[in-house]
């Protein structure tokens, strides 16, 4: 246990058994939730939710697009409430499938794009710990997350559950339509597992380097994190953690747009930089490109990998290993621990409420009011 320990980290260090866990819990569920002829119905997937289910989104629309071949979109869901084209709602017989993430369910946002994808003719699977919600009753089928209590903190254990449950669905998805063989969505399966075991490794080394750099980081102003593909969910991950937890400023970027954008950002050697960038990323080129520049930029520099120093050129960063898996795909399930413990440990040192703790100017967010109190238009 780190000398900074608080209940986020905490919800970290609990992850190994979480993963145990939930696997026996939602791998059953997964299996189970849509019918085969639900599942070959499919043409489209649309994934939606709200902040860390937003995240949970972006790190398995590649899952699904890979392991079933469906195109699959994310799509916030203010954009699938008020936005998106109606025309192509309720096409093909109950298509696109909407999976909506939300563990509370209490959002309004995400309740209102079911609601409204529903009544245009799409497909609702809703993924939630709460099938009485209004998220809950307007699903056309519920994945049911039953996460054991803990601490409060900003969402950490849930955020893993979220990637989870949608990792199972995209293996089932594909196990069903014949993409693959039953052996090969095991094979998928044993991969999630497998990080328990890697991760409860790797933690009490992570936790020393997490705890390293928050000392030397804890007094920036703002922190940049970039990442690509599914990496960059993880990165988005990082900067939403980093708010919540100490309430600085934090920004989440690919890493093309960075050299377009955030490069350009002053006071680089009072910036917390983070770059998430697995060995087998498609765009791990970029990544290196990224790292050498950001120490050209005199960047403090976190890079979280699989691999380490040789597979960025030997450029100086403080790098954390992270699990390496068999399968790319299921590497969002972990690789999020170390921006959590970063961003906890901040927070510990500078004595920081999680989410400033409702009060004062605050207060108004009491309870999720900021998200749940707010008019739902269905149109
Ligand atoms: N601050 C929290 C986030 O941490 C959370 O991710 C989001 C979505 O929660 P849910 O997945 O329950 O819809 O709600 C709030 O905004």
């Amino acid at each position: 246990m780190s000398k900074y320990s608080n209940p986020m980290s905490r919800q970290v260090e609990s992850l190994p058994e979480l993963i145990r866990s939930q696997y026996e819990d939602l791998e059953p569920k997964a299996r189970t939730v849509l019918s085969f002829q639900e599942i070959f119905n499919i043409q489209r997937i649309v994934l939606t939710g709200c902040g860390d289910s937003y995240a949970a989104a972006m790190a398995t629309k590649h899952a699904f697009e890979m392991l079933t071949g469906i195109p699959t979109e994310v799509v916030t869901a203010l954009e699938l409430g008020r936005f998106y084209c109606k025309k192509h709602l309720g096409i093909d017989c109950r298509n696109p499938l909407v999976i909506a993430v939300s563990n509370s369910g209490t959002g309004a946002r995400v309740a209102e794009a079911v609601e409204r994808a529903r009544k245009h003719g799409c497909f609702v699977l809703g993924v939630t710990g709460n099938p009485e919600s209004l998220l809950g009753v307007n699903s056309d089928k519920i994945l049911k997350l039953d996460i054991p209590s803990f601490e409060s903190a900003p969402g950490t254990r849930s955020y893993m559950v979220s990637v989870l449950s949608l990792l199972l669905l995209a293996i089932r998805f594909g196990e069903v339509r014949l993409k693959y063989t039953m052996d090969q969505a095991m094979a998928y399966r044993e991969d999630i597992k497998r990080q328990a075991d890697a991760l409860e490794s790797l933690l009490p080394g992570m936790e020393d380097t997490c705890a390293s750099v928050a000392e030397q980081w804890k007094d920036f102003p703002c922190y940049d994190f970039i990442g690509a593909g599914f990496d960059y969910a993880t990165a988005w991950f990082g900067q939403a953690k980093i708010l919540e937890a100490t309430g600085k400023f934090a920004m989440h970027i690919n890493t093309e747009e960075w050299f377009h954008l955030n490069f350009f950002a002053r006071d680089a050697r009072e910036m917390g930089t983070v770059v998430v960038a697995n060995t087998t990323n498609p765009a791990h080129s970029r990544s290196r490109e990224l790292v050498k520049y950001a120490n050209v930029l005199h960047r403090p520099l976190v890079v979280i990998t699989d691999g380490d120093k040789e597979d960025f050129g030997g450029e100086e960063a403080v790098y954390i290993k992270v699990p390496k898996t068999e399968y790319p795909i299921t590497m969002p399930l972990t690789h999020f621990a170390p921006v959590c413990l970063i961003a906890s440990y901040i927070s510990e040192l500078i004595g920081e409420k999680y989410g400033r703790g409702c009060e004062g100017d605050w207060s108004f967010a009491q309870g999720g009011a900021g998200v749940t109190n707010s008019e739902i238009i269905v149109d």
